[in-house]
């Protein structure tokens, strides 16, 4: 089994409005976000030259991010109805690109420098599923 990974940042604001009105994150905010996309294959599975993909097909992940995400208001960006918390934001960009990308076995997201949150669905030994 093999396993890479390829991190993209982008910036936006959020609030978590359903937490007590004591706590920091029910108040407007921003964070400077890292998301991680991992990608595995089996051994047998790598393609020519023994890639489990090419690095350069994750670009059209990137403009997605700028595009959808950066400099906007989680809130409204996620399409609305679901609190956006770091475990939310890394299931809906699984379940957003794991058509796309079959390889996808786990989404990171950080919100700041010392927190990760990761999707990995249950019972998912490998990418191609
Ligand atoms: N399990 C989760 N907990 C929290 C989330 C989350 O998405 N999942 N989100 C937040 C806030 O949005 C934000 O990330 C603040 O987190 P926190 O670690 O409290 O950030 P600080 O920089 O204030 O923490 P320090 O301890 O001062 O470094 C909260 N929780
Ligand atoms: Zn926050």
């Amino acid at each position: 089994m093999f396993t890479i990974s390829k991190e993209f940042h982008f910036s936006a604001s959020h609030v978590l409005d359903t937490l007590p009105s004591w706590h920091p994150c029910a108040r407007l905010h921003g964070h400077n976000y890292v998301i991680v996309l991992e990608l595995s294959a089996e051994d047998h599975d790598l393609a020519p030259p023994g890639f489990v993909r090419d690095y350069r097909d994750l670009d059209g992940f990137k403009k997605w991010v700028d595009a959808t995400l950066d400099h906007r208001h989680l809130n409204e960006a996620m399409g609305g109805g679901i609190p956006p918390t770091a475990e939310n934001l890394a299931k809906w960009i699984y379940d957003t690109w794991h058509d796309d990308l079959s390889e996808l076995s786990a989404v990171k997201v950080s919100e700041t420098p010392k927190t990760w949150a990761v999707y990995r669905p249950e019972g998912l030994t490998r990418g191609k599923q």
